[in-house]
């Protein structure tokens, strides 16, 4: 049985992604619209003429395109920040607990993680649900991505001649839009501290919590914090959690170790005190961050096996 499939915004990062990784597929039809993208009729007629859409859209035309969809039939996956704390919409992060692969299996509106809150609530949700960290524990983000993140637009200042930016901190204000579905689904009940920056190379990202682990109920350990992860993702075909040793030996980790794959890696290191540790997840903004998320999604929605068509080396 083929499956026909509409991305909206099919000409940008995301959706130029999420179409490499479907064109190869026997099992898939893509309507691509191609210079007709931006006409709404055109898009409308496909928004309900497919039997999953993939938005790729900036946040307030993802809120359009929803809108335009009047086919019952329809399966929405919205790529954009507009439905991830809406009511309706499935959290598309199948790892996330045992029962969200089959959540969004069932679901007909699903909206894809953001690429920073991926890595930040698979670190932090398990630690929250086994009580090693406090729900109302104030909690730090540090993040880097790649400029890709930024979309066509951050490419383009990235790449244009002459660009010498190496580094940039941002969400200095405080309230970037990734603050609510970081808090909500990792299970907090205060706002999280996000402190994101934006680095001259392309694609991958570090996602960083630092803890102060006398602050915590019961000192826990590093062994325990492992522990947590490990049992939280065992028998999870794209999330890993590196062990002890291997984490121990390391002097330092880069951003681009997972590009062009689906998968997330978490860390936890610690100094010999037991007294602090840093918990970092590794992935590519434009894989598990994103389109590899999304075709993972898609998989689950249209009952196929969830790793069809991604690399889970
Ligand atoms: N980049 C990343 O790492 C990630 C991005 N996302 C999310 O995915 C979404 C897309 O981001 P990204 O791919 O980076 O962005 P881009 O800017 O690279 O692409 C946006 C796409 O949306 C299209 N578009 C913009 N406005 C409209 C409109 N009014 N009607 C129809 N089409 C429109 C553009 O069309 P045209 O080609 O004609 O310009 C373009 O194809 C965003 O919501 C972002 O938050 C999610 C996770 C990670
Ligand atoms: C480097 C950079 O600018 N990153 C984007 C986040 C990526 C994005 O817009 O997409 P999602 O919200 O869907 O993850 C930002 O901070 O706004």
């Amino acid at each position: 049985m083929t499956h026909t499939i509409f991305i909206d915004g099919e000409a940008g990062t995301t959706g130029l992604e999420i179409r490499e990784r479907l064109e190869a597929r026997a099992d898939l039809e893509l309507l691509l619209l191609g210079d007709r993208r931006r006409d709404v009729a055109a898009r409308r007629e496909a928004l309900n003429g497919a039997d999953a859409v993939i938005l790729c859209l900036p946040d307030d035309a993802a809120r359009e395109a929803v809108a335009m969809i009047e086919h019952p039939g329809v399966k929405v996956i919205d790529a954009s920040t507009a439905h991830r704390v809406a009511p309706g919409w499935t959290y598309g992060f199948p790892e996330m607990d045992a029962a969200q692969r089959a959540a969004v299996a069932g679901s007909t509106r699903v909206s894809n993680p953001g690429c920073y809150p991926t890595g930040f609530i698979a670190l932090m949700r398990p630690l929250v649900k086994a009580g090693l960290v406090p729900a109302d524990h104030p909690v730090s983000v540090n993040a880097v991505s790649g400029y890709s993140g930024g979309g066509k637009a951050m490419i383009a200042e990235f790449e244009a001649e002459g660009a010498a930016t190496a580094h940039r901190a941002y969400g200095l204000s405080l309230t970037h839009k990734h603050v609510p579905e970081m808090t909500r689904h990792a299970g907090l009940s205060r706002p999280v501290l996000f402190a994101p920056a934006v680095g001259a190379y392309r694609q991958g990202m570090l996602v960083e919590v630092p803890l102060h682990l006398s602050a915590l109920p019961e000192t826990p350990s590093i062994e325990r914090l492992h522990g947590a992860l490990v049992e939280a993702y065992a028998g999870a075909r794209f999330v890993e959690v590196a062990d002890l040793e291997t984490t121990e030996a390391m002097t330092g980790i880069e951003p681009e170790g997972l590009n062009g794959t689906n998968r997330l890696r978490l860390h936890v290191f610690g100094d010999r005190g037991g007294a602090q540790a840093r918990l970092v997840a590794l992935l590519d903004n434009l894989g598990k961050g994103a389109s590899g998320a999304a075709v993972q999604n898609l998989n689950l929605m249209l009952g196929l096996d969830e790793g069809t068509g991604l690399d889970s080396r």
